[in-house]
């Protein structure tokens, strides 16, 4: 079954929990900013695995010492859903052993 899309005001309160995170009302996204290159690349690589496990796909991108991910769910027509909100909370919960802020 489809997860049901979150109001704007529910989607705020759910971020207020993860400092970093914003919203366009029609996404969540964060950027990350690491030491190096090298350990960007492997957040990217844990966060993928992550994305696998759930079955919940953000948009990624690696630049030099960054990483940004924005994500909403597809099947609902591209609405912020808990399905998204439970990817940012596994991404911040491993990010920090990546050595990012
Ligand atoms: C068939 C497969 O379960 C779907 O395409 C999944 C895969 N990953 C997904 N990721 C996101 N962000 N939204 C989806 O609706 C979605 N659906």
């Amino acid at each position: 079954m489809a997860p049901e899309p979150l109001t704007r005001q529910q989607t705020d309160e759910a971020l207020a929990a993860l400092p970093g995170w914003s919203t366009d009302g029609d996404s969540v996204s964060r950027t990350y900013s690491l030491g190096k290159h090298l350990p960007a690349a492997a957040l990217v690589m844990h966060v993928a695995a992550i994305q696998e496990e759930l079955n919940h796909h953000s948009e990624i991108s690696l630049g030099y010492n960054t990483v940004s991910v924005t994500v909403n769910t597809h099947s609902v027509g591209g609405r912020v859903t808990e399905k998204d909100i439970e990817l940012a909370r596994r991404i911040e919960e491993i990010a920090p052993g990546h050595g990012a802020s």
